[in-house]
Parts: C-alpha cells; sequence; structure tokens
C-alpha cells in the first residue's frame, strides 16, 4: 500500500466468524464467489443493511453495489417490502395450494415483460434457465444448445460449460461432474459474435433447440451487446427453427423496467427471470409465448414443479417491488444510469491520470469497472484485465467504506436509493483509493 489515509478496517468478528464456518461449509459458504477467492482476505459477515448501506458485525458500514448480486434494486430492508413479506409470513409461509399472490405476481409480470406472455415461478435464476433449456429441447424435438463465452446462467449441468462468474473466477471452465455427454450438447461461441454463431447454426443448424444469451452481459463484468448482435440472434434462430432464450435473471427489472428485451427492441420466445423479481427473496420465472408454454405440466408434458415455487412471502416482496419500480418508471432507470455512469467515468478518468488502463460501462442500474484499456466486447478481452490490480482495488474501496463485487468478472448494482450524497462519497473514495494503487 502507497500512501493516503487508511481507514483500516475492524475484522475481528467476521475473522472468528469465518473461520468457524470454513469447518463447517465447503469454504465457509453457502455461495463459491462470497468466499473472496478472487481478492484475497476474509469475507465480511453481514450484520444488517439499511438502504444503500451494508453494516458488518465488526461495526463496518459500506455503501453497497453488491446489493446481493442484483436483487435489491430498492436497497436493504425497504420498509414497504419488509411490510409485505411480514403481513405475509404472519398468514402462513407457505400452502401448498394456489393463493391470489401468485395471480397478482403473473400478471404484472406479464404486464411488464414485453415477450412473456404465459410465466411460470421458481425458486432460483438456476431452475428458470434449466427449465427454459427443457422447454426448448421439447417444444423444438432438439437436443444441442447455444450459449456464449463468459456467460453464467446458473449451475444447471447444461450451462456449465465456458461459464462466467464464479466459474470463471475459480478456473472452473468445465465443472466435473457434468456428464461429457450432456456438455457434448451445449456449444459456445464468443460474445458478440453473430458470425460464429452462424457458422454453428450452418454446422448443427437442424440440431438445435434454442440460444441462451444475457441479453447484456453481467458474470465477466458488464459487456453491452454490440448493435445488431441481439437481432442478429433474433434473425438467425427465427431461420433454423430454434428458439431465442434471453437470461434476463440479471437484466430483468434492471437494465430497463421491461428488461433488455424492452430497451433494445428484440423479443426472444422464452425469458428467464431471478434476482429483482424476488427483492431478495428466492424466486425465478420463465416465461414465454403461449404456444411454447403450454407445453408445461399439467397443460402439457414437459414436466417442471418445486414444493415451495410461487411461495407467499415470495410474492409479496416481490409484487411489492415490482409496483414500486413501475410507479417510478423510466425516470428512475434513467437516474441510475445516470450515477452509474458518473462512477465509470470518475474510474476512468483517475485510472487516466495515473496511467493505468481503465474502461467502464453504465447500463440502467448496473455496471462494469475494468482495468482494460478497453473495449471490452466479450470473454477474451474480459479475461485479459487487470485482475490483480482489481483485487488490490476492491480492498481499497472496501477500507473507503465501499463494497463492491469481489471479482473483476462481476457487474455491480445500484438501486433505487443510492442518492447524489453516496455518490459524491463514492467518487471521493475512488480518488482516495486510486492514489494508494
Ligand atoms: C444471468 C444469470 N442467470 C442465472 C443466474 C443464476 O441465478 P441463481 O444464482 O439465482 O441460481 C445468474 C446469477 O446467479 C445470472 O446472473
Ligand atoms: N453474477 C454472479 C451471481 O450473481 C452469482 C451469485 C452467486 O453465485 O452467489
Amino acid at each position: 500500500m502507497g500512501e493516503g489515509i487508511v481507514m483500516a478496517l475492524k475484522q475481528a468478528r467476521s475473522q472468528k466468524a469465518y473461520e468457524k464456518a470454513l469447518s463447517l461449509m465447503p469454504g465457509g459458504v453457502n455461495s463459491p464467489v462470497r468466499a473472496f477467492r478472487a481478492v484475497g482476505g476474509t469475507p465480511f459477515f453481514a450484520d444488517h443493511g439499511e438502504g444503500p448501506y451494508l453494516y458488518d458485525i465488526d461495526g463496518n458500514r459500506y455503501i453497497d453495489y453488491l446489493m446481493s448480486w442484483g436483487p435489491l434494486i430498492w436497497g436493504h430492508a425497504h420498509p414497504e417490502i419488509v411490510r409485505a413479506v411480514t403481513e405475509a409470513a404472519a398468514r402462513g409461509m407457505s400452502f401448498g395450494v394456489p393463493t391470489e399472490w401468485e395471480t397478482r405476481m403473473a400478471e404484472l409480470v406479464i404486464s411488464l415483460v414485453p415477450s412473456i406472455e404465459v410465466v411460470r415461478m421458481v425458486n432460483s435464476g438456476t431452475e428458470a434457465t434449466m427449465s427454459a433449456l427443457r422447454l426448448a429441447r421439447a417444444y423444438t424435438g432438439r437436443p444441442v444448445i447455444v450459449k456464449f463465452e463468459g456467460c453464467y446462467h446458473g449451475h444447471a449441468d447444461s450451462l456449465l460449460v465456458k461459464a462466467g462468474s464464479g466459474v470463471a473466477t475459480f478456473g472452473l471452465p468445465d465443472s466435473p461432474g457434468v456428464p461429457e455427454a450432456t456438455a457434448k450438447t451445449t456449444l459456445t461461441a464468443p460474445y458478440n459474435d453473430l458470425a460464429a454463431v452462424e457458422s454453428l447454426f450452418a454446422a448443427h443448424g437442424e440440431r438445435i433447440a434454442a440460444v441462451i444469451v444475457e441479453p447484456v452481459a453481467g458474470n465477466m463484468g458488464c459487456v453491452l451487446p454490440e448493435p445488431g448482435f441481439l437481432a442478429g440472434l433474433r434473425a438467425l434462430t427465427e431461420r433454423y427453427g430454434a428458439l431465442l432464450i434471453f437470461d434476463e435473471v440479471m437484466t430483468g427489472f434492471r437494465v430497463a423496467l421491461g428488461g433488455a428485451q424492452a430497451r433494445f427492441s428484440v423479443r426472444p420466445d422464452l425469458t428467464t427471470l431471478g434476482k429483482v423479481i424476488g427483492a431478495g427473496m428466492p424466486v425465478g420465472a420463465y416465461g414465454g409465448r403461449r404456444e411454447i408454454m403450454s407445453l408445461i405440466a399439467p397443460d402439457g408434458p414437459v414436466y417442471q414443479a418445486g414444493t415451495l415455487s410461487g411461495n407467499p412471502l415470495a410474492m409479496a416482496a416481490g409484487w411489492t417491488s415490482l409496483s414500486m419500480l413501475a410507479a417510478a418508471g423510466d425516470a428512475l432507470y434513467e437516474r441510475m444510469e445516470r450515477y452509474g455512469q458518473a462512477l465509470v467515468d470518475a474510474f476512468v478518468a483517475l485510472g487516466r491520470r495515473k496511467g493505468i488502463p481503465t474502461f467502464g460501462v453504465a447500463v440502467g442500474g448496473m455496471f462494469g469497472l475494468f482495468f482494460h484499456e478497453g473495449p471490452v466486447t466479450d470473454y477474451a478481452a474480459a479475461k485479459a484485465c487487470d485482475t490483480r490490480m482489481y483485487a488490490r482495488f476492491f480492498h481499497a474501496m472496501l477500507e473507503e467504506g465501499v463494497a463492491l463485487a469481489p471479482s473483476q468478472l462481476e457487474a455491480g448494482f445500484l438501486s433505487a436509493v443510492h442518492t447524489e450524497a453516496e455518490l459524491a462519497e463514492t467518487v471521493a473514495a475512488l480518488e482516495r483509493a486510486f492514489a494508494r494503487l
């Protein structure tokens, strides 16, 4: 560490908590990316959150841009959402018979997401993408899936191939335990490379069930689709009779109220949702054209089920959050993007001043900060970033009271409750952090 004021973090309690957790859980965590392996050091343990702030068990306060990896678009413990969940809980945690919450939620999701006519709730993004693939394979009668290098769609077998996020962070491009026969049914192409997808179709067109894509990639940092990329995928899938699946687990209700499909005006056949849809409760969903969704049991033969799917607490949280987003409208997304762009601009300018290559992207409530001269348009570029510099930067920012994702290959998230005050504080923190890099 160089010059500058270092506000040393108190860590004794988190360290103790982590040591105990390490003996009881793989890596001490319930999801690998929480273990800080990409940036080193001890993960801090959350005590509570309030609005844009996260407090750890040692009493440190952070302006939070991790936001539980995306779901918390209304910040921590938003009073309206807390009230909705508490009221629902008092009436019963789960019933195993339908509730009207589920219908209200379906109605709202369908009204907000342009391509969704019928929707099924599940409990995670992983379940959503896994189910959408099964449906696409059943609908087309074809086995093969096309995905993009560096995109992460959860941990279903078919999708753990050249995946981003923790899979990339930990260097596990092809996870042991995925049968070779399954991995072989997944073909990959570089993100933003339409010609590569065209070649895959030319060679395997009659066997390809679907192309699944993050319409803005958020699991190799934050990477925008180049103009024409999504529309090109739409045209190619149509030409070859394959389905186009937008994995909007991260982008849904985040890059625009109607998701990336609204923002970029491309209609997929199926959409997967997660994160924001549950406002912090475990929720995912998949939906699309009625004709395709009618194959799902009990209407059709494609089986997919869940004891806790459409859980009343989760629906109450999600419905309240989405209703508030609908009321806030486009202005909210414009404001979040303005804040994101201001962070990116400050990051890039500071890098330039110090001769450190920097690049960034802001889109709706999502942003990416790269130690790379840019542009970052695919996984090859994302992987070429200076991850050691990111690790130093991450810790410097933590010491300045700002929590970012603990890996270069992840996106950052804004919320509706981050204000000009947090923005100004974050820019000041960036300045002090860069002084120490
Ligand atoms: C685009 C995308 N799809 C799917 C998933 C998987 O969602 P979950 O972690 O809820 O299973 C994630 C994130 O984890 C994601 O970012
Ligand atoms: N961008 C990657 C994720 O959101 C994953 C979070 C997790 O696996 O815990």
